[in-house]
């Protein structure tokens, strides 16, 4: 990171004429995640691009670390000169890796890396911060059903501008075949986020790298329609906001956190909410008032 703050300087003017390319990616664990980031990250690398990956994983402050993000896990990719990866930020909210995050996506472009890839697992609400961040999201599922699929949340999918089957190779083209089938079905039933974008359903193999090039020009090809309909620089504008509006409110529930007044009150008006004896309704209006005395 301090060699991408160090070129900063350099080439930050640059990044108007420079249109990047932000990709979400999520999926359960166990899709292929890594496998797939090695596979495409080498893809990019080769075809002339540079390559950032940030990855979010709120659970790793409370689990001392991520895998995400481990370089390990992208051998090949974290030897490229072309690519940087970054491992989850320990430590913090998943308001704070979010933050931490947006920053690093700004410095990525700023040092000239121009597909940025943020990873992320289906933990809390880190999958919706990423959907926020990024200019296509794009989840990744195995070619399974019923329970290995359980841990994708319902409204994931509803984000989804792309649903990409990996492991479509040997004995597994079949049920990956019939996974992208139900999820093709599946998705004639949703309101779509854009005007000129309907979700599609790729089926692609990490390991035989089949379907990638294809994957890569149905990217390419929504990156051209939402510029052309406006919806991409929309989009961004929109982004910018909430990251203010969610830093804003982070903070401040840092201040009344932190608040001597609200601490005070704090446990004794818990207490009382859960007893029933106040609603929580009055109990956020006490404390409020509580925090609004000191300013
Ligand atoms: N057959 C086949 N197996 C794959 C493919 N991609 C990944 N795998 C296998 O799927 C398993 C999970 O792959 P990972 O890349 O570690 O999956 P992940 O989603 O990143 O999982 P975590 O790293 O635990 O978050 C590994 O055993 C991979 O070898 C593929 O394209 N085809």
């Amino acid at each position: 990171m301090k060699i991408l703050h160090d070129n900063m300087g350099e080439v930050a003017h640059s990044l108007s004429n420079q249109q990047t390319f932000r990709i979400g990616l999520s999926g359960p664990p166990g899709a292929g995640k890594s496998t797939f980031i090695e596979a495409f990250g080498k893809y990019l690398t080769g075809h002339g691009h540079k390559v950032a990956v940030l990855a979010v994983d709120p659970s790793s402050s409370t689990t001392g670390g991520s895998l995400l993000g481990d370089k390990t896990r992208m051998p090949e990719l974290s030897c490229d000169s072309n690519a940087y990866i970054r491992p989850s930020p320990t430590g913090g909210t998943l308001g704070g890796v979010t933050r931490t995050t947006n920053e690093a996506v700004v410095l990525s472009e700023g040092a000239g890396f121009d597909i940025v890839i943020i990873e992320t697992v289906g933990v809390g609400q880190s999958e919706f911060s990423v959907a926020d961040m990024v200019d296509i999201f794009c989840l990744l599922i195995p070619p399974a059903g019923g329970d290995e699929l359980q841990g994708i949340k319902k409204g994931i999918v509803e984000v989804a501008d792309m649903v990409i089957v990996n492991k479509s190779d040997g004995d597994l083209v079949p049920a990956a075949r019939r996974i992208q089938a139900e999820y093709i079905s599946a998705l004639k039933f949703m309101r779509t986020r854009s005007k000129v974008w309907k979700p599609k359903v790729t089926r692609i193999s990490s390991f035989t790298k089949d379907g990638i090039p294809e994957l890569w020009d149905t990217l390419c090809h929504y990156r051209k329609l939402m510029n052309e309909s406006g919806e991409f620089v929309n989009r961004r504008e929109k982004q910018l906001k909430v990251w203010m509006w969610n830093h804003i409110k982070d903070h401040i529930m840092d201040i009344f956190c932190e608040d001597q007044h609200v601490e005070n009150k704090l446990p004794s008006l818990e207490n009382l909410v859960i007893k029933g004896a106040i609603t929580p309704g009055l109990a956020a209006d006490l404390l409020l008032k509580e925090f609004m005395k000191k300013s």
